[in-house]
């Protein structure tokens, strides 16, 4: 199994949620699989996962949408749906459905009324780039702009606990980066938010910590910098002269692929590679070297933990990350 340092949270941040041994089935199909969790404020934490993982299922349990059939969800020390965590709580859904009749400004002010401590309207406004769509009906919104409104109404009730389910979808890169701003922003101020996605330069670029779903379980857990440390592998890149190269010569060598005069090798051991590469072949040209992504990581994780599986290892890490 793959491990992962404890994350560290900073000194600010507390556990707003906890969920321990979480289970939901749909008939026959397990859609969580004994899923242990915490949430804690000044945090974003990003749940990643394959269509089908879980994720929108582990939310809608969170929100108290879906009835669980075991295990246990506390939030704010209360149960999840009850009157004292919706006023804590905004959502920002994949499938949400909006009066047509009503515009911007009205959604808002009434979404605004539902909340015994809602946030600043112009502050709503201004973390969604709504300023000049005020008098807009939802109606006439692009899918780019109804984004935004969602995200809007997600954060009225000036919550302490914000999910947003693949909130980028639909987005231009401005409306992504003024979004991502507005996350920052909510974390800095103490949210705690929980992010779906499936653009993991956006997970990499928020996310204080990952948590890593497959068929309703967790695989994997950390920073950003952890999940990517699980893949050991480094690309180097260089150009050749005229000359082949032998890659049986090459240390620790794990793959190679030439195209044209050039040539991408991986390897788990970057400087025994580039010792005997550079030894053997002292004028290669254009030297760079890359370490795996995050998008590496996800797809390495996935596969790891399906072949896994095969064998009948388990390579569910259920060790808190905090
Ligand atoms: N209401 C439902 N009835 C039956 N099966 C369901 C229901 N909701 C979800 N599922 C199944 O549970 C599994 C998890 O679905 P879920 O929507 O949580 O995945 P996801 O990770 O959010 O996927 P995506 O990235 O595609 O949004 C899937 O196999 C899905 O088909």
């Amino acid at each position: 199994m793959q491990q992962v340092n404890s994350v560290k949270h900073s000194d600010a941040s507390q556990v707003v949620a906890s969920i321990q041994g979480l289970n939901k089935s749909f008939s026959n199909k397990q859609a969580l699989c004994d899923v242990e969790l915490q949430i804690k404020s000044n945090q974003v934490l990003a749940i990643l996962g394959s269509n089908g993982a879980g994720k929108t299922t582990l939310i809608n349990t969170l929100l108290g949408r879906l009835k669980i059939d075991s295990g246990e969800i506390s939030i704010f020390s209360s149960q999840p749906g009850s009157l004292a965590v919706k006023q804590q709580t905004g959502a920002m859904l994949q499938v949400a459905s909006l009066p047509e009749t009503l515009k911007i400004r009205e959604h808002i002010q009434l979404f605004q009324s539902y909340y015994p401590n809602p946030m600043d309207y112009q502050k709503v406004i201004a973390y969604a780039g709504l300023e000049s769509l005020q008098e807009r009906f939802s109606k006439k919104l692009s899918g780019g702009e109804k984004q935004r409104l969602l995200f809007a109404l997600s954060i009225c009730g000036n919550p302490k606990l914000l999910f947003l389910d693949e909130p980028s979808v639909g987005m231009d890169l401005s409306a992504r980066q003024s979004l991502w701003k507005a996350i920052r922003d909510l974390k800095n101020q103490g949210t705690a938010i929980v992010l779906t996605t499936h653009y993991l330069e956006e997970a990499d670029s928020l996310a204080d910590e990952i948590v890593l779903l497959k068929q309703g379980a967790i695989i994997q857990r950390g920073t950003n910098e952890q999940i990517k440390a699980c893949v050991s592998s480094t690309t180097i890149r260089f150009t050749t002269p005229s000359y082949p190269i032998d890659f049986n010569s090459v240390a620790y060598l794990i793959s190679h692929d030439v195209s044209g005069k050039y040539t991408a090798i991986q390897t788990n051991e970057l400087n025994q590679t580039l010792i005997s590469l550079l030894t053997k072949y002292p004028e290669l040209e254009d030297l760079s070297v890359s370490r795996a992504g995050l998008e590496e990581a996800f797809l390495e994780l996935n596969k790891d933990q399906l072949a896994q599986s095969k064998t009948g290892k388990s390579v569910i890490n259920k060790g808190e990350a905090a």
